[in-house]
């Protein structure tokens, strides 16, 4: 063990096995459980060879997405001998699968979190039966296909039509233009051989909007493409390496009726079509998605805090007055930039937990989301839109400052933090575009403002809470975020009401025109939201030590961003003074002192294994160098004492010159 990092652990004062507990509660609902799936992960890692024994980052493209393929498979039978369902919440949690994978995601990750739940979700019973007794026997790999080239965010704009043909009870699906080409959608390349398929449906010439189609896409014999299918891999891209990414093109492609999922609207033999449901349940779909979403996110953020700041303590640079080293965790700078990155994925930690625990209970009290109320959707589609899109804009952010701050080795590939980087670019854009998905939020808010009643999610723990001396100390920061979250909310709706009553603009030219004020509000929004069910989980931890430390840590993340994020709204619409703001600076400073003692037992308590990080700089052991240097000689271009580039571009090359001055 590395005497610097050992130092770390022995100076703090956080109990490390009680904070793991406590975080494993959180993520799991129980210690118990927790201790289960962590036996059950020692298990799997045990039998399955992690892929950071695989030399993984050294590897090309076609390498890695064989080995995610096979160990996908793996993990899937490990799952079952263990009688453990693939699709349960508890083990979608990167700290288990990534115990094997890393930070890379299972391969059918969309055949469980988009395929079957849109199934059973949007299937009537008899269709579930039927789609669930195709799955138990057969080898089925589902995706689920909706963007096409013209048109990701804009759904009702999408081109891909199933018209509906009465005589022989099927509809016929096609792409009729370039644009209406599906892709992007993953696994659909060359891995799935099913998919859900959003199209447009067509009864006699007329819309009736986007519907979602069970499609086959290859056949279970020989994977060849079902007929007028033809489907690739879009090509490489920012990351995901090991995954397909497809496009698809349908060309009069047949399918019977019952492949329309019709627990909302259905088509009769006949051709008439029925609303039966509310379509409100194909947004409670996305909700789940969402949820889950933001764990992972947050796992992605908690993975490279881990390796920055265990790096920070290890790396030594630069001289002190003493001709010491030090640690390059001691300069202020380096304590500024991770503990903000750990800092914000403690409280997004607890926020997404809430937030995925809130939603799952919703679904089991509502019949799967069938009695939800309107308006419960709208708040819950609201803080889930938020949080997914504050969640990877915080993840890609503190990635690359955590990359930043582990300088020159972070950018090599054995840091491990290059594909949480690209995985947390890719979440900004799929599943909604953070932007769009921000206005989504502020939309909602501002209607609630125009109505006069509270967006604000209503907890079971509020009225507890606020008597507890935690709530009392963090009382006047609240009052920070509700008065600009009052004011800046009035601001906007003015703005509005004078652009289009005063200035006669449309309300859409209205809106456009506020669109990055109605951002800020979205931010805000989830803001609140993530210091209500932060506040609520540190006021649990029983531990007087651990508590204190993750006051302190919180504390840091909500200075951080009244001094930052919020600085300017809050300055400019007088919610504190200058000298106030002057004394929040010096808080946070003496903050930053108070945190570099706990640090690295703060980012141990996540309980990961190296072979969760892949990562040379985060390694529990901190013998980073041996580790670097390992994977220095293990790359590719290692293989042969003379590289084939000599062989055969230089050497000929040379002779041919010789040649030539000999002539
Ligand atoms: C890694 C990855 C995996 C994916 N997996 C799948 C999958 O499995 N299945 C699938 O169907 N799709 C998938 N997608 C596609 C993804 O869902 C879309 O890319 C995403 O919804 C964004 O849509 P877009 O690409 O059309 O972006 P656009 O909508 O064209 O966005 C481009 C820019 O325009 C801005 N913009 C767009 N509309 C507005 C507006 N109304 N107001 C303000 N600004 C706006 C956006 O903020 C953005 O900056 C994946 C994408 C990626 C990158």
């Amino acid at each position: 063990m590395n005497a610097d990092i050992l130092k770390e652990r022995n100076n703090s004062t956080v109990n490390l096995d009680h904070m793991k507990n406590f975080l494993g509660r959180i993520l799991y609902g129980s210690e118990e459980r927790f201790h289960e799936l962590m036996n059950l992960r020692d298990r799997m890692v045990s039998k399955i060879r992690p892929i950071s024994d695989e030399n993984f980052y050294n590897l090309d493209r076609d390498e890695k997405y064989e080995i995610i393929y096979r160990k996908s498979l793996e993990i899937f039978d490990f799952l079952k001998e263990n009688n453990i369902s693939p699709d349960s919440p508890d083990i979608n949690k990167l700290g288990i699968i990534g115990a094997v994978l890393g930070p890379e995601k299972i391969l059918f990750t969309l055949h469980t979190a988009a395929f079957k739940v849109s199934i059973d979700l949007w299937g009537t019973e008899e269709q579930v039966k039927h789609w669930h007794s195709i799955m138990n026997s057969n080898y089925v790999v589902g995706t689920y296909i909706q963007t096409e080239i013209g048109h990701g965010t804009f759904v009702r704009g999408l081109e891909t039509t199933a018209t509906y043909n009465k005589k022989t009870q099927e509809f016929i699906l096609n792409c009729p233009t370039l644009t209406s080409i599906k892709f992007w959608p993953g696994t659909a390349g060359i891995t799935a051989n099913f998919a859900i398929v959003m199209a447009k449906l067509i009864i006699d010439d007329k819309d009736y909007g986007v519907q979602a189609f069970v499609v086959q896409l290859r056949n279970l014999q020989d994977h060849k493409h079902m007929p007028g299918v033809e489907t690739g891999d879009i090509g490489k891209k920012g990351g995901f390496e090991s995954h397909d990414n497809g496009y698809v093109k349908f060309t009069n492609v047949r399918i019977p009726l019952l492949n329309m999922l019709a627990k909302n609207a259905c088509v009769h033999p006949d051709g008439r079509f029925e609303k039966t449901g509310s379509e409100l349940i194909m947004y409670a779909c996305m909700l789940l998605l969402r949820a889950g979403l933001c764990s992972f996110g947050n796992c992605l953020l908690s993975l490279s805090i881990t390796i920055a700041v265990r790096y920070s303590a290890v790396r030594r640079q630069t001289s002190n007055l003493e001709g010491i080293e030090p640690q390059i965790i001691e300069y202020q700078t380096q304590q500024y930039r991770i503990f903000q990155s750990l800092s914000t994925t403690y409280a997004y930690f607890f926020a997404s937990n809430y937030l995925v625990k809130h939603i799952i209970n919703v679904k089991n009290i509502t019949n799967n989301f069938a009695l939800i109320k309107p308006a419960d959707l709208g708040k819950l589609h609201a803080i889930s839109a938020g949080l997914k899109a504050q969640t990877f804009n915080s993840c890609l952010r503190f990635a690359q400052i955590n990359r930043l701050c582990c300088g020159g080795h972070g950018y090599s590939a054995a840091s491990g933090l290059i594909p949480i980087i690209q995985e947390a670019d890719a979440g900004c854009t799929y599943e909604g575009d953070n932007v769009v998905l921000l206005l989504q939020t502020a939309r909602y808010l501002l209607k609630c403002a125009q109505k006069g009643i509270s967006p604000h999610l209503e907890f079971s723990f509020q009225s507890e809470l606020k008597k507890s001396s935690l709530y009392k100390f963090f009382q006047a920061y609240f009052d920070i975020y509700h008065t600009l979250y009052d004011q800046l909310i009035s601001e906007i709706s003015g703005r509005m009401f004078s652009l289009v009553n005063e200035t006669g603009l449309t309300e859409y030219q209205a809106w456009n025109e506020c669109t990055v004020q109605l951002v800020q509000i979205a931010k805000l929004y989830v803001s609140i939201f993530i210091i209500w069910c932060s506040l609520s989980d540190i006021n649990s931890n029983v531990d007087k030590n651990n508590q204190e430390a993750l006051t302190e840590l919180f504390e840091l993340f909500v200075l951080y961003e009244i001094t930052e994020d919020y600085s300017t709204n809050i300055m400019r619409l007088s919610v504190v003074d200058a000298d106030q703001m002057k004394n929040f600076s010096e808080r946070l400073y003496l903050l930053l002192k108070k945190v570099r003692q706990n640090a690295v037992v703060l980012v141990d308590s996540f309980n990961y294994l190296d072979s969760n990080l892949c990562s040379a700089l985060g390694a529990h052991d901190g013998n980073v160098y041996e580790k670097l240097f390992d994977f220095a000689r293990n790359s590719k271009f290692n293989q042969k004492e003379v590289h084939d580039g000599y062989t055969n571009i230089l050497k000929p090359y040379f002779h041919r010159k010789k040649l030539r001055s000999h002539l």
